[in-house]
């Protein structure tokens, strides 16, 4: 099956969402709540920031993981010797935030977060019983009042020719997280990898909401939700001198949140971290 696009608003989005979901790892919706102007602004008023050098006053807390990550320092995938081509800067309810740009994210965190509840409980409703009985909560429970979730403005700017060998804006990877819901970037390039190991493009139009697992929702559903790889590629020609904003918003449970026998969501989350060797 190839990742499916649904509309939000039909009779059975629900069932073949979580379908696409459970085997694609992917799930792209049209015509959903959150609102396309709100995202082109955030792209528009992020994209100034990340021109300015005023970003290094943000510089991250590598004890809290808020702020602005640079390109030297931004993660080298699990498994990959280059770092990824790429800057951001994480937003959590807790962490700093330039004031100019508070308003307009702080309301996408939210919004988003919203959907992504409701898109849960999507989760949990189609999940096969003998999966479902053993999530330790109803999933929508997992992430009501956390400071985990982290929203991620991501700018990969345009290639200068002088970078590493064999490195890409985002290298093949797994998100940590439960559910990472992500809107169409300004610029395409994403792919999801399937199940016979090819790469396809993720359907990226303008408007589209991407959704994927990631391998929290894996390990608590014993592997029923594929956390699948996915990785951003390079532009060529002239779509190489052009930035790409994304902004993907991972979705963590509070920390005392049991995953699985082996797992809580701090316990999964640090282990990772230290992995990507930014902890
Ligand atoms: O930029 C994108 O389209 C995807 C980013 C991504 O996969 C990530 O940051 O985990
Ligand atoms: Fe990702």
């Amino acid at each position: 099956m190839k990742v499916q696009v649904v509309d939000y608003t039909s009779a059975d989005a629900g069932q073949r969402f979580v379908e696409s979901l459970r085997e694609t790892g992917f799930g792209v919706l049209t015509n959903h709540p959150i609102q396309q102007t709100l995202v082109e602004s955030i792209y528009h008023d992020w994209y100034e920031f990340f021109c300015q050098e005023d970003k290094h006053n943000y510089a991250f807390d590598p004890e809290k993981q808020d702020g602005y990550f640079a390109p030297e320092i931004s993660e080298t995938a699990k498994g990959h010797k280059q770092k990824d081509i790429k800057e951001y800067f994480h937003i959590y309810p807790w962490g700093r935030v330039p004031e100019s740009l508070k308003k307009d994210i702080t309301d996408y965190y939210q919004k988003a977060s919203d959907l992504a509840a409701e898109l849960l409980d999507w989760v949990e409703k189609y999940s096969p019983t003998d999966v479902a009985k053993n999530y330790s909560e109803p999933l929508s429970n997992m992430i009501k009042d956390t400071p985990n979730t982290l929203l991620r403005v991501l700018h990969y700017p345009p290639l200068t020719g002088d970078e590493e060998e064999g490195a890409i804006r985002a290298a093949a990877h797994e998100d940590i997280n439960l559910l990472t819901i992500l809107p169409a970037a300004n610029e395409p390039g994403l792919q999801v990898q399937e199940k016979d190991g090819t790469w396809i493009d993720v359907p990226a139009d303008f408007g589209h909401l991407i959704i994927n697992i990631g391998d929290m929702l894996q390990e608590a559903s014993g592997g029923y939700f594929p956390s699948t790889s996915h990785r951003v590629i390079n532009p060529t020609g002239e779509n190489a001198k052009k930035s790409r904003i994304s902004l993907p918003l991972f979705l963590h449970p509070r920390d005392e949140v049991v995953l699985s026998e082996r797992h809580t969501q701090e316990s999964y989350l640090l282990e990772r971290l230290k992995e990507l060797g930014v902890k």
